[in-house]
């Protein structure tokens, strides 16, 4: 048995983690940490991402949702594979997940009932155009998450997640290098984004807390 010191100094940590991405979110719309992951965890999922990018199991990723979702490699040129709770490093990375957005819930009354969430594979060359990720009335994606993978990330490597102001959509306000365990949030519908074009194969988990929103009586897609 764990003593229970031990027991009490992650319960403290996790809680001044999460008191820490709350006032990042409600002071500027966004939250970035380093180390913010377990290390350990990190390694895992980077394992499965790079075993199913080695056997061809990923999918090229799109741009829209349901009967608008199109291929534009112009626009981004991900590779995807969504969380099915398989392994159970994909269930540790849920479960904090669940945490979190109980913690959201909990503090800022978002209403968040569901996490979806992807491994992400750009290959060298491949970029995600500046974007943001709900939109305006369709506002069902309420919160981003990414977690990045790579367990190094040379200064020159590239691929880093550029931030915008929300009130200002062409003010950058941070650049964030994807190394493992470095975790960002933000509010999904007003803070544009964008990966930078990358020189390494870059391995993340983007995800996403949605909140029910039907439209008009139109079940909206999961997807
Ligand atoms: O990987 C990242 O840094 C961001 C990815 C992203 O913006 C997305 O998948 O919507
Ligand atoms: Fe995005």
């Amino acid at each position: 048995m764990q003593p229970l010191n031990h027991v009490l100094d992650h319960e403290l940590v996790l809680r001044d983690k999460l008191a820490q991405l709350v006032d990042a979110l409600v002071a500027h719309g966004w939250f970035v940490g380093e180390n913010f992951v377990d290390a350990g965890l990190c390694q895992a999922l980077y394992v499965e991402l790079m075993t199913l990018a080695e056997h061809d199991a990923l999918n090229a990723a799109g741009i829209g949702r349901g009967k608008q979702h199109s291929l534009r490699r112009d626009i981004r040129g991900d590779a995807i594979h969504w969380l099915d709770r398989k392994t159970l490093a994909q269930r540790q990375y849920l479960t904090a997940m669940g945490t979190l957005q109980r913690e959201l819930n909990h503090a800022l009354y978002l209403g968040l009932f569901e996490f979806e969430a992807h491994f992400a594979h750009y290959p060298p060359g491949a970029f995600y155009k500046k974007h943001v990720d709900s939109f305006q009335g369709r506002a069902n994606r309420v919160v981003s998450t990414v977690l990045y993978l790579n367990p190094d990330w040379p200064m020159d490597g590239g691929g880093e997640m550029a931030l915008f102001d929300a009130d200002q959509p062409k003010c950058e306000v941070a650049r964030i290098l994807p190394r493992a365990g470095t975790f960002a949030c933000f509010f999904s519908e007003s803070v544009p984004h964008e990966v930078l074009p990358t020189r390494l194969p870059r391995a993340s988990i983007a995800g996403w807390f949605r909140r029910n929103a039907s439209l008009g009586g139109l079940i909206d897609p999961a997807r």
